[in-house]
């Protein structure tokens, strides 16, 4: 399939500056060509514009809900505009917030979709369960229809309405959840494969049975919401909220070569790279290399190799 990129610079679905700076990192660093050169035709629909909304009042912890609300709004548009082209979406983010607008809109094109989360956090505190009010935490909670009742009315919000149930998510990476979260997973019976799975049955059996489960009644189109604090703070430091123990480059490159493999992939969120939280060069370059990667793999690089398939041994 082709491929549409949308740039995504947008910070306020947190408190940390920078990471509205993850589009230009990661298209200076050659996507768009690196796409290209896997053989793939590539759109970049440039970076949308996000305004801040005036005497956008805080509700109760949570901040800035109608500048949030607005950019999902527009983001939402976007995403639904790719698929209607018939491209395989790319959002580089901006933080997690963007999740709520990219799977919206994703789902307005194609309602059957399912969504493969990988991260260190859950992103599934209502309004009334986050600790920090920041909607980068909370964007699943939106999306699911069971959650409807356990979200207020929020300024900016009232164009969302849930397009996912419980089993058509499935989650890889936790490692550091609130309490709100993990009652919600485990009384929704959220298929979850925190670090401990990981460990315990390794990444193979891990995407395996996520595939499983998402596939099991039929092929469907894939939402794969990539937040970059997934992978160890070893590999990608430069981000909101690093947590340790996470996927090693090798694991977070395998979780893309088995959802390429599904040939289902039909959108792709790669969020949180934070260029400002790199204390280094170094921690900012590899960071940002580590999402091209994990875009490139998607989108068929592999570590076997590869020739065209019209090359000629001289
Ligand atoms: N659970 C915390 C952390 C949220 C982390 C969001 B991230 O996964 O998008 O980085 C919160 O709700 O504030
Ligand atoms: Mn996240
Ligand atoms: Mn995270
Ligand atoms: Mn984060």
């Amino acid at each position: 399939h082709p491929i549409g990129i949308v740039g995504a610079p947008f910070a306020r679905g947190q408190r940390k500056d920078g990471v509205e700076k993850g589009p230009d990192y990661i298209r200076r660093a050659r996507l768009v060509a690196k796409l290209g050169a896997q053989g793939h035709q590539v759109k970049d629909y440039g970076d949308l514009k996000f305004e801040d909304v005036p005497n956008d009042e805080p509700l109760g912890r949570v901040k800035m809900p109608k500048t949030v609300g607005s950019a999902n709004k527009q983001l939402a548009d976007a995403v639904k505009t790719v698929k209607k082209n018939g491209q395989t979406c790319v959002v580089l983010g901006g933080d997690h917030s963007l999740a709520i607008g990219s799977i919206y809109g994703h789902a307005a094109a194609r309602p059957d979709l399912c969504v493969v989360w990988v991260d260190a956090h859950a992103d599934i505190n209502t309004p009334l369960t986050s600790p920090t009010g920041n909607f980068h935490g909370q964007p699943v909670s939106y999306l699911l229809r069971e959650l409807h009742s356990k979200i207020p009315v929020i300024p900016g919000f009232s164009w969302i309405k849930p397009c996912l149930s419980a089993q058509d998510i499935v989650y890889i990476g936790l490692r550091d959840l609130d309490p709100g979260e993990h009652y919600i997973i485990k009384h929704l019976g959220i298929k979850a494969f925190s670090m401990t799975e990981v460990d315990r049955l390794g990444i193979g059996r891990v995407m395996e049975e996520a595939c499983d489960h998402l596939l099991s009644k039929g092929k469907r189109p894939i939402h794969l919401s990539y937040d970059i604090d997934a992978i160890d703070p070893s590999v990608s430091p430069a981000t909101g909220t690093p947590v340790k123990g996470g996927l090693t480059y090798r694991e977070s490159v395998y979780v893309a070569e088995e959802i390429c493999r599904t040939g289902l992939l039909s959108a792709l969120d790669v969020v949180e790279v934070n260029p400002d939280r790199g204390k280094t060069e170094e921690e900012v370059s590899s960071t940002v290399s580590a999402a091209v990667d994990v875009v490139l793999s998607c989108f068929g690089q592999l570590r076997e190799g590869f020739h065209p398939s019209n090359y000629q041994l001289p």
